[in-house]
């Protein structure tokens, strides 16, 4: 029988494909048909397939869409409320009180639009997500086209959307439930912090989780302080006790992780279990380091995330991984650290990797979802080009991003959003601001 035509043929000058790691491809087609990646091929090739669009990308690097590991959505909305603190001045004076204070279904709603839009904008396919309202977020990336990770937030303490953990727990088996067939959409459960959730609620969800397959998001080691107080309180390494209670696993995703002892590395290593690096966030917050290339020679898996826009304070996930790989050398003492080819991989498969995703999306392959970014790399300041993966992590921002597809589906055609109004969002963006200002 005749093959069907392709529903897309992109022409790009460079082809990414990240795995097999460090290959780049020059003048290769790349064909999608039914949402998924049909065809690598030479151009010549290619072009011998039927396709019903073909699109020529001169001077244009295709890769897998970038993926955001852990980010907090809708807090884009608080971007710059509080900025210049630590972490827990930042949460307890100034966040957790905004929150309460502002958040309703609402908020979620017009803060996770503009967090998608800004993600899509530049070059993210996937996100994961840890908020309150989850079902609300779902709703947003639903309609945006995007694809995510959106997690169960579950606290000791009442949060906005939830009277207390059992309530958190309740609505979000419902959302697993009704979700569960979701093409874009994959729940995972979001234990907030060690700090936060205590034993009993921790082995409900590792009952659960085990239960539904379902990853377990969580900040763990953000701080040395975070660790100096459960050491002196339970006698205990939280990364120790977590361990203890069964919830490392290979659904398991440590965010920051920024203090490593060797018992630590050891437990990552024996369970499997993924870390989030979240540079910026780290940075800003003045939380510490994170051992990436310590963690990668150990062979854990290291994904990036942005954490949410009133840490960081943008959600670029290309500006995020240049910072890791330039960190990862000053903190390993080595210019060797994290390449770029490696940082690269870092923002997209291992993200995949960390979300239970890396079947599906993560990398350019045949029968993989057509999850695929295309940097344009004409510009004067990419000039010229020896690497474009070089060029792309350490010369290049997300004003390179040009288009973007999900699931074969264009979110965004010549750096425009196609599916999102910015100036709506934009609009009720600066109408929060004014609101949260005034109070
Ligand atoms: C469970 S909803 C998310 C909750 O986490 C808060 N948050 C945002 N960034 C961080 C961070 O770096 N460490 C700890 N907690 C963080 C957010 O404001 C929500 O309250
Ligand atoms: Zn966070």
């Amino acid at each position: 029988m005749p093959e069907a035509p392709l529903d897309l043929l992109l022409l790009p000058t460079w082809l990414v494909p990240v795995e097999p790691a460090g290959v780049v491809l020059r003048d290769h087609g790349l064909g999608i048909r039914d949402g998924r990646i049909a065809l690598i091929a030479p151009r010549a090739e290619a072009l011998r397939h039927p396709a019903t669009q073909v699109r020529e990308l001169p001077q244009c690097l295709i890769a897998p869409g970038l993926i955001n590991a852990h980010g907090h959505a809708a807090m884009t909305l608080l971007r710059g409320i509080a900025d210049d603190l630590p972490l827990m001045t930042w949460l307890h004076d100034h966040i957790w009180p905004a929150e309460g204070k502002w958040v309703d279904e609402d908020f979620v709603r017009d803060g996770t639009d503009l967090a998608i839009a800004e993600q899509i904008k530049g070059g993210i396919s996937c996100f994961s997500d840890m908020y309150f309202y989850p079902q609300t977020a779902a709703e947003c990336v639903h309609n945006a086209g995007v694809r995510a990770q959106i997690t169960v937030p579950v606290l000791d303490f009442p949060v906005p959307g939830a009277l207390n953990a059992a309530e958190a727990l309740r609505k979000g088996l419902q959302l697993f439930d009704d979700l569960k067939q979701h093409p874009r959409i994959r729940i995972a459960f979001g234990p907030h912090a060690p700090y936060t959730v205590s034993d009993d609620k921790l082995e409900q969800i590792r009952v659960l989780a085990d239960e539904l397959d379902a990853g377990i998001h969580m900040h763990v080691h953000e701080t040395a302080q975070e660790v100096a107080e459960a050491v002196s309180k339970h006698g205990e390494r939280p990364l120790a006790r977590l361990a203890r209670l069964g919830l490392l696993g290979p659904r398991f995703q440590a965010i920051h992780m920024t203090q490593i002892d060797d018992e630590d590395l050891a437990l990552l290593v024996e369970h499997n279990c993924s870390v989030v690096h979240c540079p910026e966030s780290n940075l800003k917050l003045a939380s510490g380091f994170c051992p990436v290339e310590r963690l990668w020679q150990a062979g854990v898996n290291v994904a990036i995330g942005t954490d949410g826009a009133a840490s960081n304070n943008d959600l670029d996930l290309l500006g995020e991984t240049r910072t890791a790989a330039l960190l990862a050398k000053a903190v390993a003492g080595s210019a060797t650290a994290l390449n770029a080819h490696s940082a690269l991989r870092m923002a997209t498969l291992n993200g995949a990797r960390a979300l239970g995703l890396e079947t599906q999306t993560g990398s350019l392959e045949p029968g993989k979802l057509a999850d695929v970014v295309a940097f344009d790399l004409s510009g004067l300041a990419q000039q010229p080009i020896y690497d474009p993966i070089s060029q792309l992590i350490y010369a290049s921002g997300r004003d390179c991003v040009k288009h973007v597809w999900v699931g074969g589906k264009q979110l965004l055609d010549d750096g425009r959003l196609t599916r999102m109004d910015e100036g709506e969002l934009i609009a009720k963006a600066r109408a929060w601001g004014e609101k949260i200002a005034r109070k």
